[in-house]
């Protein structure tokens, strides 16, 4: 048995935790898969490269409108994929040697292997080499993220079917895909498989399309997607069965009776589920709550004195700047337990790299009404703005929502070209109190720059400070 000060399990954001400032303590990282985690090996950072080349395949298909001819000759997938990876894997192997012999890390060991706690400070790491270890610690962290969701559907698992942890590794393209869901992962796969040639068919069980977002922008989204894909909204996949041919055919109950479809794989993207129950926690005090999210404080402690969690395995929004910022908290507050810190999760953005993009923050439309907290709305067409003119979009647009007394923003929602960058204002005047009216009038706004689209739907809000 050997002791440690510091335990963190998982190499997502638990691996930016220690620097030099632990130098002087003894500390053990625990990872049973690829080092980095999610977001480096099958997450955002894959996802996103692959849905640049994608930007690039799709351009064809629009350009003709300005007068040039594109044509797209072909994606060559093994190359793309050979790219991708061949610049991410080399950084997953480098962050792993540099934690095992850096002299950086002298103060560090590296368990490669699945940690469980045997006792309440106390873990049992099942080694991937055989070995077993048994390490206590002061102080744990738990990093220890989430895992694709996969449904029981009759006759899945006997046909195979991709997850995100596969798909992008495929050895060639199919030339049917169809996608199980239609969150963030569904929206983002579809327009890079789509953009690639591929025939994608989206499975919702739901009305719309992305509806965790404000119903207007879900509706133009789902509007778009029935424009390039084969969308089947209400439509509940029930089982699933490999034909002589090869082929995929899947069953769906729709309210109209039931659907099939033949594709050549499948996608699951129904959600993510938290990996606290990698971990025994039984044998400790921390408690976890209905959804298997690790329950923390604002502080992010668990139940337990001295136990922190950080990311996905704790919580609801499940996205790496959230990782990142809870990581920088739970660093801070191992450092200095009797001055600790609180994470805030006021304003947390995301934004979905589809095409179009999504990016939001803050509350719905409909949320504001559920809530009965008072607004009032701006919203601006991407159409109406200089550059948005300029490309002839048709369907983006922004709307802001506020509070009519103080101006204070309480939402924003953005569907359409550069939307994930175009919102980041937003985000500062909402973290650090600043007014609508203030944010677009005591401030330049370049022109034409797509950023207008903020500064005009800044100006349309009736609000009560206005002169
Ligand atoms: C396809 C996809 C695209 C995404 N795109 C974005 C995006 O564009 N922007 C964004 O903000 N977020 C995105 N996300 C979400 C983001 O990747 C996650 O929120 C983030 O990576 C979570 O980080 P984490 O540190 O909590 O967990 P992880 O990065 O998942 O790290 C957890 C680690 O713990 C290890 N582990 C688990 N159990 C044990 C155990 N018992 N013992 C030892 N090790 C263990 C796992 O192997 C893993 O390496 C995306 C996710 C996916 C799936
Ligand atoms: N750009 C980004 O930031 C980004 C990209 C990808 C993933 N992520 C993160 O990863 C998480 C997981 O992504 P996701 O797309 O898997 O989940 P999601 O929660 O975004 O969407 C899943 C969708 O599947 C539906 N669903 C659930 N069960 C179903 C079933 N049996 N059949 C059909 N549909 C079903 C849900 O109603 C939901 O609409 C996201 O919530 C997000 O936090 C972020």
């Amino acid at each position: 048995m050997t002791h440690y000060d510091l335990v963190i399990i998982g190499t997502g954001s638990g691996n930016t935790i220690v620097n030099r400032r632990f130098a002087d303590r003894k500390v053990a990282i625990v990872e049973r898969g690829v080092f980095g985690g999610t977001c480096l090996n099958v997450g955002c950072i894959p996802t996103k490269m692959f849905v640049h080349t994608a930007d690039l395949a799709a351009t064809p298909s629009i350009s003709s409108r300005y007068g040039v001819d594109e044509e797209l000759v072909g994606v060559r997938w093994p190359a793309v994929r050979d790219r991708i990876f061949g610049r991410i894997d080399p950084i997953a192997a480098g962050g792993s040697e540099y934690r095992h012999h850096h002299a950086d890390n002298a103060n560090v060991t590296v368990y490669d292997g699945t940690g469980r706690f045997t006792g309440t400070k106390e873990l049992t790491v099942d080694g991937k080499d055989g070995t077993t270890s048994v390490l206590t610690g002061d102080q744990f962290v738990l990093a220890t993220g989430s895992r694709p969701i996969v449904p029981s559907i009759p006759g899945l698992e006997d046909v195979g079917y991709h997850t995100s942890n596969t798909i992008m590794r495929l050895d060639e393209l199919p030339r049917r895909l169809g996608i199980i869901g239609s969150g963030f992962v569904a929206a983002e796969f579809a327009h890079v498989f789509s953009s690639y040639g591929v025939d994608v068919t989206l499975i919702a069980r739901s009305e719309l399309l992305m509806r965790h977002e404000d119903t207007e922008i879900a509706e133009r989204f789902t509007e778009i997607a029935q424009g390039k894909y084969d969308v089947r909204l209400e439509h509940d996949t029930v089982r699933a069965t490999r034909r002589d041919d090869g082929s995929i055919a899947l069953e769906m109950l729709s309210p109209t009776g039931v659907d099939e479809l033949v594709v050549d794989e499948v996608l699951v993207a129904v959600g993510r589920t938290p990996n606290s129950d990698t971990m025994n926690l039984d044998a400790t005090g921390v408690a976890v709550d209905d959804e298997g999210r690790v329950v923390v404080d604002e502080y992010q402690q668990t139940t337990v004195d001295g136990i922190y969690a950080l990311g996905d395995v704790t919580s609801p929004h499940q996205l790496k700047h959230v990782a990142n910022h809870e990581a920088r908290v739970v660093k801070h507050n191992v450092l200095n337990p009797t001055d600790r810190i609180k994470s805030d999760h006021r304003f947390v953005p995301h934004a979905v790299f589809s095409a179009p993009q999504i990016a939001a923050v803050g509350v719905t439309e409909e949320e504001a009404q559920e809530r009965g907290i008072p607004y009032v709305v701006g919203r601006q067409q991407y159409a109406d703005i200089a550059y948005g003119w300029a490309m002839e979009d048709t369907t983006g647009f922004a709307k802001i929502l506020a509070d009519p007394e103080s101006g204070q923003i309480i939402g924003c929602h953005i569907i359409g070209p550069q939307a994930s960058s175009v919102i980041q204002p937003v985000i500062q005047a909402m973290s650090f109190g600043l007014d609508a009216y203030s944010m677009a009038r005591d401030q330049y706004w370049i022109h034409p720059a797509m950023s207008e689209l903020i500064e005009n739907a800044l100006l349309k809000l009736d609000l009560k400070a206005k002169s």
